[in-house]
């Protein structure tokens, strides 16, 4: 798909801000926008199975929207799907059982399992139904918001793969790590590749731009997050840029999410990623000093003050900005997705007052460049 296929964009601030330029009010829009908070996903979920909404365009394009529509203040869309539809495409059996998530009826157990995987993925075809799913949602779109795609990184994909489903310690993927380091490095490669040609199919489908979600970053020692995280997150940007600029097709922005790893922001800002998203526990003056502008970065209001007073959110709102404090390279976000049980109408008062208070303090800045 060519840009011209498309609706031309009418609010691309999120993308400016991605790219480094200056933006006439922050943009914002929120992790798991499209999902149980909102009555309207959970009306088509009693219909349908989690994946079969995944896998089937029309209907992944119709909760894309659904949040597009509810919030006009959304500066963004995001294609649903979900990470572990990559151990799916290698040929893991992955179902979501309600109310518990993620479940592998046969998870990886010793590195012989890996034999289980397909030795080569045809991601064309075993992924076509995101691909569909974003030429759909585009299309629909209207260029009201640019679209986001996004794919789990290696380490959080492997992890999943071996625990079989959420864990709190993730012992069974680190008795890997420190048991089978040579088999290890031999899965997280076979997941990058499989991931970077999944990034490439997702732009060449109209995605205009891409997040990679390292979600079981901060479980790693900052050692164990050089040497079994970095490596790949960071081929991933490159290649996926290099790749992008062989086949002619757009160099979309790229985030990274590393949840938890505090320690490693300086060195992710000297990838090639242009968006560092950040969870509520840094401090956003600390993570403008230590990327020091190289990066744009997104974040990072705690989920949970969703459930606070209009009062707490517009105050926690006002502080984030402020601290982010810039016209410039920064996109509001919260830190982590956001909570099934979170009031819809919170979501309205916070994403408002993102645009109240981001247009106040542009004007600030704008106003003391010009002094
Ligand atoms: C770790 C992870 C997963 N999936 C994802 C991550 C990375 C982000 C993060 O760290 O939160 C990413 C994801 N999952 C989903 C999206 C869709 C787009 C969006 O609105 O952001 C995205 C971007 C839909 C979803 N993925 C899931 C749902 C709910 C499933 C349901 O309706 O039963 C949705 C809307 C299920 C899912 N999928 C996963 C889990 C752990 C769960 C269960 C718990 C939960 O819901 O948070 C794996």
């Amino acid at each position: 798909m060519g840009e011209t296929d498309f609706p031309p964009l009418k609010n691309d601030l999120i993308l400016r801000a991605a790219r480094g330029e200056p933006t006439e009010r922050t943009p914002v829009w929120i992790m798991r926008q499209a999902g149980r908070y909102l009555p309207e996903f959970r009306q088509v979920r009693e219909q349908h199975d989690f994946f079969t909404i995944c896998r089937t365009p029309s209907l992944a394009t119709l909760v894309t929207l659904q949040p597009i529509d509810r919030y006009p203040t959304l500066d963004a869309a995001i294609i649903f799907s979900d990470i572990l539809v990559i151990p799916q495409a290698l040929g893991l059996e992955v179902e979501m059982l309600p109310g518990k998530g993620p479940h592998f009826p046969s998870p990886l157990v010793t590195p012989a399992d890996m034999a289980r995987l397909k030795s080569s993925v045809d991601v064309e075809k075993e992924l076509s139904y995101v691909f569909e799913a974003i030429t759909m949602t585009r299309k629909a779109l209207e260029g009201r918001v640019p679209l986001l795609g996004f794919s789990g990184a290696p380490w959080t994909l492997m992890a999943y793969m071996i625990e079989g489903g959420g864990s709190n310690n993730l012992h069974k993927s680190k008795t890997w790590l420190y048991r089978y380091p040579v088999e290890s490095h031999e899965l997280l490669q076979k997941l990058t590749d499989v991931i970077i040609e999944y990034l490439v199919g997702q732009v060449k489908a109209g995605a205009q731009m891409l997040q990679i979600f390292e979600s079981w970053g901060g479980e790693l020692s900052p050692q164990d997050f050089s040497t079994y995280s970095l490596p790949y997150i960071s081929q991933i940007s490159t290649r996926v840029k290099s790749t992008l600029q062989t086949q002619s097709l757009p160099i979309v922005p790229m985030t990274i999410f590393c949840k938890g790893s505090w320690y490693a922001l300086q060195t992710l800002s000297n990838l090639s990623y242009d968006v560092i998203s950040l969870d509520w526990t840094i401090d956003p003056v600390h993570a403008k000093q230590v990327t020091g502008g190289r990066v744009t970065l997104q974040g990072n209001m705690d989920p949970s003050i969703l459930y606070g007073t209009e009062e707490k959110i517009k105050e926690t709102v006002t502080g984030m900005i402020e601290a982010f404090g810039s016209n410039k390279r920064y996109i509001v976000n919260l830190g982590h997705g956001i909570l099934p049980t979170v009031d819809p109408e919170n979501v309205k008062i916070f994403l408002e007052c993102v645009h109240e208070v981001g247009r106040e303090v542009a004007k600030r800045v704008e106003g003391s460049h010009k002094k």
